[in-house]
């Protein structure tokens, strides 16, 4: 049901940064059926190490009776510029060296992410999205474009993410980093550079992605004769190799920036400023046992934007909750649409907005 894209951007395409990219291939997937007045689009924008195939990662949401269903709504997600699912990114060939980027791909932000997405939805011809959908640096990504292109969306859903990344979130992303750092084979030019260094990476952030509950529930020492090699410990060193599997540390390091970089108020007079020009019909979801994004930053994202609706999901997996607890999401999203279809009713015909059957 779903179908693999290839957009190519010929053109040189300038990063915030100052430094460019001389062109930029994105790799995206739909899924549905555009209809004819192109009001049925929903855009996801994935997560840190996600991919454009968001079936893949996000059972629960896609499919018939589901909350984005193919018979109704038209679904498209992007992989990342910087990602490592198609999309230009550190182990892509650099067209001016003829090898890949490696430790030269320039830096990017989640600005620029958004500037590239928005070349594939110009080329695309798509002038206006019912939905803009995004969890954790997804999420980030959602509200700069909503930022960026405040008439673009009519609704915006926010799952578990921020406007401005937060110390703590810094902070993370840093340990990460620098575990990276410490594997001697990071200064090599080859596609497999600082994996054992991505392996502890990935271990340290799965730690911010769940929490203490949701480690007691699922590995918890049920041996009591134990002194070593505790389920805990072989679980951690399990994901850094599941990891190690489908991404490298060079996507790794500059999605990770990426990610850091979010702050919607850079170069538009503040953080506040920037989110009261938001114009879609805006829902924060945050997850109640989010460390790494937790209430207070969607507390903060609801109380900014106008008009927008705060909903809490009750979840024992931290962070990672927005993968999981997808039968809260759907009847949260589908609350939140329905409102905005009774508040339409309410109008005068000419000021209703577009929006497709939920
Ligand atoms: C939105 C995005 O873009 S997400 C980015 C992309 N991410 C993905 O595609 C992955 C998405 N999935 C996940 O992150 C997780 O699977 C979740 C959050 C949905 C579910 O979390 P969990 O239930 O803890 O499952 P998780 O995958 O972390 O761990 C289970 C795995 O660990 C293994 N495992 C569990 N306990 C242990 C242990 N003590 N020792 C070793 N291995 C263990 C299981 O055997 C299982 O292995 P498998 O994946 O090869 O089948
Ligand atoms: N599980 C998510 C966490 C970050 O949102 C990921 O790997 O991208």
């Amino acid at each position: 049901m779903t179908k693999h894209h290839t957009f190519i951007y010929d053109q040189e395409f300038e990063l915030e940064s100052g430094q460019s990219l001389p062109e930029f291939r994105l790799r995206y997937t739909t899924f549905g059926k555009l209809n004819e007045a192109k009001d049925n689009i929903i855009w996801v924008c994935h997560a840190f190490t996600g991919s454009s195939d968001f079936t893949d990662w996000w059972k629960g949401m896609f499919g018939p009776g589901m909350l984005y269903d193919p018979e109704r709504h038209f679904v498209i997600c992007a992989n990342a510029i910087g990602g490592c699912y198609g999309s230009t990114g550190p182990l892509s060939v650099d067209p001016n060296k003829s090898r890949p980027y490696f430790h030269d791909f320039p830096s990017v932000t989640n600005r620029d992410i958004i500037r590239a997405f928005d070349k594939l939805r110009q080329h695309l011809g798509f002038e206006k999205l019912h939905t803009l959908i995004g969890c954790s640096m997804g999420g980030q990504q959602a509200l700069e474009w909503a930022v960026l292109n405040p008439g673009l969306s009519e609704h915006l859903i926010v799952i578990g993410s921020n406007a401005k990344h937060s110390p703590w979130g810094i902070a993370f992303n840093e340990s990460q980093r620098m575990a990276i750092e410490q594997d001697p084979t990071w200064q090599l030019y080859t596609a497999h550079a600082g994996m054992e260094g991505m392996k502890v990476a990935r271990s340290i952030a799965l730690i911010s992605y769940r929490n203490y509950q949701t480690y007691d529930k699922t590995q918890y020492e049920t041996d009591n004769t134990k002194t070593d090699d505790f389920k805990a410990s072989s679980y951690q060193r399990y994901q850094g190799l599941k990891l190690a599997n489908r991404f490298n540390a060079f996507t790794y390091w500059t999605l990770s920036k990426a990610m850091d970089s979010q702050n919607v108020g850079r170069g538009r007079d503040g953080v506040l400023e920037a989110l009261a020009t938001v114009k879609a019909k805006a829902l924060f979801i945050g997850m109640s046992s989010d460390l790494l994004f937790p209430m207070q930053e969607q507390h903060f994202l609801t109380k900014n934007v106008p008009g927008a609706v705060f909903e809490p999901i009750h979840s024992d997996f931290g962070h990672d909750g927005f993968l999981l607890e997808t039968e809260q999401l759907t009847d949260k999203i589908r609350a939140f649409y329905w409102r905005g279809l009774r508040e339409n009713r309410r109008r005068k015909p000419a000021e209703r907005l577009v929006t497709v059957g939920v």
